[in-house]
């Protein structure tokens, strides 16, 4: 598997951090939303059904005002079938609100009845709404019952007394609850296709209204809500309902008769247009995150940069141009910059110590000069730039003798002293090694043999005068050979060393150079 780089990293947090903060809002949003609308619904239904029970309220109090007056017309002609059907007919037909209008007779005895098709006309009533009505004498809005007839309905009655105070029946104007009557002109269009709908109970907690007209009658006296709008309470409130349907309810109490009117939306369809919703604001957030995701990658991107162009360098902070490449990295932001710099420091020092190391393997440490590996670097110079240059060997005359007389110290400060005067007697350019023991050699570069002959005699003149750490000066002899006379190094420098050999052989401080 492959490594994460920064660039991958950035891109990857980045995109974390974007879902993270996305999905967030969103949730946030949605669950706020989704709380919103379930108060608003709660409260566009509790005021819905207010303004339903205060309709059917209206409703009944203007019924109950028609039978007071045909009740009032009827006190003084109540014996009059003409008069009684008149008016039965006049609350059917006329009002078109009821299902049907009767009058009653003291007795017991249906007297008039519209419409006429029902036949009801001289039969003894004996429903509870009837018998209740008789016993009790006054205007009222019964519960649902069962009528004489069989027919379930809902009855308006009022008593009608004579002028003298006689009891002479009542007259009653019903809807039948099980066929389409005024409460469906009153309640029946409701506003939303989505499952919503209101229903209205009787003091008991029985369906007088439904949008199910088979469920017309069935108590639901077990629901939350019936029961807080049976016990007089208008609100609002989420419930499941009979069916086991999670609804927001609202609900009022009728104040004429007691009944209740709820109204109420399923859960489900205020979720699912928040679910469109939230489809839809996901969608319209694609191109935008498309565009996010373009611009963090080109950050990533330019973010990273610089610090891979560093890691790159880092494999190859021994390499010459390791400073180059990092001084070449784009630092644009303040971390890299930091890092830059330290980098820098770090391969600045590196390389000297690396240089340190490679000057000291190439260097004699008593006297400082190069050692064979530094002549032979020096030679790859001279074979480059195909330089040609005479070949010096130096030996110390008699040294044993200085280390025997005076201490092997004395004969180490004896090398360092004649490495100094080699240094002091020859240009930056020339070349100067300590072969080993007291062997000393000087490559002269561009120098033919009289120029290093004269050299060499200016050194030994030099040492001649000077005062050595014995106390007094030492000598040495030197033989020359130019390379140029000879096939190759070796060969040059055994032509030196021969020179020197004669040198020593012909008594010692003096120069002597090769024959080629
Ligand atoms: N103090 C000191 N002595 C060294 C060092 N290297 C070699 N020698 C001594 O140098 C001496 C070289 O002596 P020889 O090669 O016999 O020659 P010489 O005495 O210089 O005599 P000629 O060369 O014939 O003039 C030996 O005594 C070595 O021990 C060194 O690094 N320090």
């Amino acid at each position: 598997m492959s490594r994460l780089d920064l660039q991958k990293l950035t891109l990857l947090l980045a995109l974390v951090a974007g879902l993270l903060t996305f999905g967030n809002s969103f949730f946030a949003g949605y669950s706020s939303q989704r709380e919103q609308l379930f108060e608003q619904t709660l409260e566009a239904n509790r005021a819905y059904a207010r303004k339903l029970a205060d309709t059917t309220d209206q409703f009944f109090l203007n019924s109950r005002r028609e039978l007071a007056y045909a009740a009032e017309v009827l006190s003084t002609r109540f014996d009059d079938p003409a008069a009684r059907d008149s008016e039965t007919e006049r609350l059917k037909l006329k009002s078109e609100q009821f299902s049907r209008a009767i009058i009653v007779s003291a007795a017991g005895e249906i007297v008039s009845a519209s419409p006429e098709s029902t036949d009801l006309v001289g039969l003894k009533v004996n429903s509870i709404g009837a018998t209740r009505a008789l016993k009790e004498r006054i205007p009222q809005t019964s519960d649902p019952y069962i009528a004489t007839d069989g027919t379930y309905l809902i009855a308006v009655t009022h008593p009608i007394f004579a002028p003298d105070g006689r009891y002479l029946g009542f007259i009653s104007a019903s809807l039948f609850l099980r066929e389409r009557n005024a409460l469906h002109g009153l309640l029946g269009v409701h506003y939303y296709r989505d499952g919503s709908y209101l229903y209205v109970v009787d003091t008991q907690g029985r369906l007088i209204f439904h949008e199910d007209g088979k469920r017309v009658g069935q108590n639901v006296s077990s629901n939350a809500v019936v029961r807080q709008v049976l016990s007089g309470q208008e609100g609002s409130q989420r419930v499941i309902n009979t069916l086991g349907v999670d609804m927001l309810a609202g609900f009022a109490p009728m104040q004429s008769t007691g009944w209740g009117i709820i109204a109420q939306r399923p859960t489900a369809a205020i979720t699912a247009k928040l679910e469109q919703l939230a489809r839809t604001t996901l969608l319209n957030a694609v191109p935008f995150t498309l565009i996010s995701l373009a611009v963090f990658w080109w950050l990533s991107i330019l973010i990273s940069r610089p610090i891979r162009a560093l890691a790159d360098t880092a494999e190859h902070w021994g390499a010459p141009e390791a400073a180059s490449r990092i001084s070449m990295v784009n630092s644009w932001y303040f971390e890299v910059s930091r890092l830059k710099v330290a980098m820098l420091a770090g391969v600045s020092l590196l390389q000297q110590k690396m240089g340190a190391l490679e000057a000291a393997s190439m260097t004699d440490p008593l006297t400082g000069l190069r050692n064979r590996r530094g002549l032979e670097l020096a030679l790859k110079q001279f074979d480059l730039l195909d330089q040609r240059y005479a070949a010096v060997t130096l030996d110390i005359d008699h040294f044993k003798q200085v280390n025997d007389q005076h201490g092997h110290d004395v004969g180490d400060a004896v090398l360092r002293f004649l490495a100094e005067i080699m240094k002091e007697c020859s240009r930056p350019t020339d070349v100067l090694c300590r072969m080993g023991g007291e062997e000393f050699l000087m490559l002269l570069p561009e120098t033919d043999a009289s120029g290093a002959g004269i050299a060499a005699e200016r050194l030994l003149a030099r040492l001649r005068q000077t005062a050595s750490p014995t106390g007094a000066p030492v000598t040495a002899s030197i033989g020359i050979a130019c390379s140029d006379r000879y096939a190759s190094s070796d060969a040059t420098f055994k032509a030196a060393d021969e020179a020197l050999y004669q040198a020593k052989r012909a008594g010692r401080d003096r120069v002597v150079l090769a024959s080629a």
